[in-house]
């Protein structure tokens, strides 16, 4: 059903079976968004610098972290983890972070307020106005929370396309001692998931910003997939 929903551009790129020769419209379509004039609103972190935003999106498991490590060796952005600095709340011991605890525990989506304060206050401190924002938005109101606080739409948003299966398998063979990495957990984070990523992949689709990428094979074969993205634009900014 929502494959029939996605852009011409995911559509065009999802398969890493295709041939190279075929790519380029994409990487036309690349180019311009990454050129793209950042939105600027009144008195928002993207009035005092240029951003270039991608959102990294998939279910736990899926290859997010692994891909936007690459992602950052090769074309520098900086690479904001919204689950990990969730997670570094928590360690901090703040109100905030005891809150936090327990819906991590629970697979929940923390409130918006508190994730995109996390992500405004990374993103202020970093001279680096290129950013990977990882795992974030989970769902419509994490997406609309995002825009009007930091007054900036991703200029793209790559979507890991990943059979529950095998995230499943990832995620319990992670051994980073995360309180989340457990089964129960992540049949409830898989839920949520579910339940929510839907209507946020199906609005930067209509808007031609989602690229989605087949999450199966080697992290190498899939790195392939996803430099072309960037590649498009090196050097432009
Ligand atoms: N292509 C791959 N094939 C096999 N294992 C992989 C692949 N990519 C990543 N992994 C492994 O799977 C696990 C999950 O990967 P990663 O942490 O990148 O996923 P994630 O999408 O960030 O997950 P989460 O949303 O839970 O943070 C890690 O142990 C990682 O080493
Ligand atoms: O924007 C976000 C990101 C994360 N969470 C919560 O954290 C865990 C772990 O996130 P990962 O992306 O897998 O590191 C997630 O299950 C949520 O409970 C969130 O609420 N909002
Ligand atoms: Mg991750």
């Amino acid at each position: 059903m929502w494959r029939r929903a996605t852009s011409l551009s995911s559509l065009i790129f999802s398969s890493s079976r295709r041939p190279l020769r075929d790519q380029g419209a994409y990487s036309l379509k690349a180019w311009e968004f990454f050129c793209a004039e950042p939105f600027k609103g009144e008195g928002c972190l993207s009035k005092e610098k240029n951003l270039f935003i991608t959102f990294v999106l998939g279910g736990p498991g899926s290859g997010k972290g692994t891909q936007c490590a690459k992602i950052v060796e090769n074309f520098g952005y900086t690479h904001l983890s919204a689950g990990e600095l969730l997670r570094q709340e928590i360690a901090s011991n703040s109100e905030d972070g005891a809150v936090i605890l327990d819906m991590i525990k629970e697979g929940k989506i923390v409130p918006s307020e508190m994730t995109v304060k996390l992500l405004k206050k990374e993103m202020e401190s970093c001279d680096n106005g290129k950013f990977l924002i990882d795992g974030f938005p989970r769902n419509e109101e994490n997406r609309i929370a995002f825009e009007q606080i930091i007054g900036a739409e991703p200029n793209s948003v790559l979507f890991f396309d990943c059979p529950e299966e095998e995230m499943i398998k990832r995620v319990l063979n992670r051994n980073e001692g995360r309180v989340d990495d457990n089964i129960d957990t992540i049949r409830k984070r898989l839920k949520v998931f579910a339940a929510s990523h839907y209507p946020v992949i199906e609005y930067y689709s209509k808007k031609g910003k989602l690229y989605k990428i087949d999450a199966i094979g080697t992290e190498d074969e899939i790195f392939e997939r996803v430099r072309p993205v960037f590649a498009a634009c090196k050097g432009a900014h």
